[in-house]
């Protein structure tokens, strides 16, 4: 086994945001590619049984592998910012890299780094991952509303600033996140639902404001550029907790798929009525398929056809 594989691109530089919504852009990727994201979570164990060192060396190897495996054939890539980080700043140079290639190949990058923080703090945050420029600029990334809702401002206006997008968690796919998700607060609405209320606000003021792109503006299934994260795992939350998710306009991110149980029938069971807004994500059960570069590209287009004929029944 080659532990050099040949990439689509080495070179650093910042990923391009092209000037429309991300929203959009997404939308468009799905179109083209399909309702499925790769989640790149180089996992210590996951290095090793690709027969990779777990150094900054493997981690790059892995990362660059993946991204060469799919590569302008999904519609997105999740870098998962631990198992960078993990590697120190050698780590943070492989993210850098990684979301530069990402941009080569004109795959939107979606960094999971479930950033949320005080308001003031939250900007240096936006600053990092959604400024024109940044190193680690990416086209979306995933927050914490857990601060409040209105913490994550500059997240929000600095992703709508320069065409990016933000994903909000709102129901993760853990069995502990529903502790503290389903609570019910202020009028009895549970807090998972005041944050879903929170995004439809946001879309709806974008549209507003003429950047998202509504639905029937000719733009397909006209998603806004604040989406969500709901669990493929959640079963029937959704509906218990009275929430509307085909109101938030916005794309919704559904990890679970694939090694944490979810499924086609997961899957419609969470997300119902708005199904034509989820973009699954699945990770280990592609990442698995390696290291060689051409079995992780058909696991991953097994994942997307998977994907497609529950999400998107007829069309695929
Ligand atoms: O609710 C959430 C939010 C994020 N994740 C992340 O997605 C991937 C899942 O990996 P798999 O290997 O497909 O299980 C991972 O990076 C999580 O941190 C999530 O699982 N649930």
């Amino acid at each position: 086994m080659t532990t050099q594989p040949s990439q689509p691109s080495r070179t650093p530089a910042a990923p391009t945001a092209q000037e429309e919504p991300f929203g959009a852009r997404l939308s468009a990727a799905m179109d083209d590619h399909g309702p499925l994201c790769v989640g790149i979570d180089p996992h210590e164990g996951l290095l090793s049984a690709w027969g990779l060192p777990d150094t900054p060396a493997g981690l790059r190897d892995f990362a660059l592998r993946t991204v060469e495996a799919v590569g302008g054939r999904v519609a997105a890539v999740k870098p998962q910012s631990a198992f960078f980080e993990r590697h120190g700043s050698a780590g943070i140079a492989v993210l850098e890299e990684v979301l530069a290639a990402l941009g080569q190949c004109g795959t939107l990058s979606i960094l999971d780094v479930k950033r949320g923080d005080i308001g003031s703090t939250m900007a240096g945050y936006a600053q990092a991952y959604l400024a024109p420029g940044a190193p680690l600029a990416a086209d979306a990334i995933t927050v914490s509303p857990y601060l409040g809702y209105g913490s994550l401002a500059p997240a929000l206006e600095l992703a709508a600033a320069n065409w990016r997008g933000v994903f909000v968690l709102a129901l993760t796919s853990n069995p502990e996140g529903a502790g503290i998700q389903h609570a019910r607060g202020e009028g009895g609405l549970a807090v998972a639902r005041s944050i879903v209320e929170g995004v439809a606000a946001t879309n709806a003021a974008e549209r507003e404001q003429g950047q998202g792109s509504a639905p029937g503006d000719g733009r397909g299934r006209g998603m806004g550029s604040v989406g969500l994260v709901v669990g493929a795992t959640v079963g029937r939350a959704v509906t218990e907790l009275g929430i509307d998710l085909r109101a938030t306009a916005g794309p919704l991110l559904a990890p679970g798929v694939g090694a944490q149980g979810a499924g086609a029938r997961e899957l419609e069971e969470v997300f119902g009525p708005a199904m034509a807004q989820v973009l699954a994500s699945t990770s280990r059960a592609v990442l698995g398929a390696g290291p060689r570069v051409d079995q992780l590209r058909r696991a991953a287009l097994e994942a997307i056809a998977q994907a497609a004929q529950a999400l998107r029944p007829g069309r695929s």
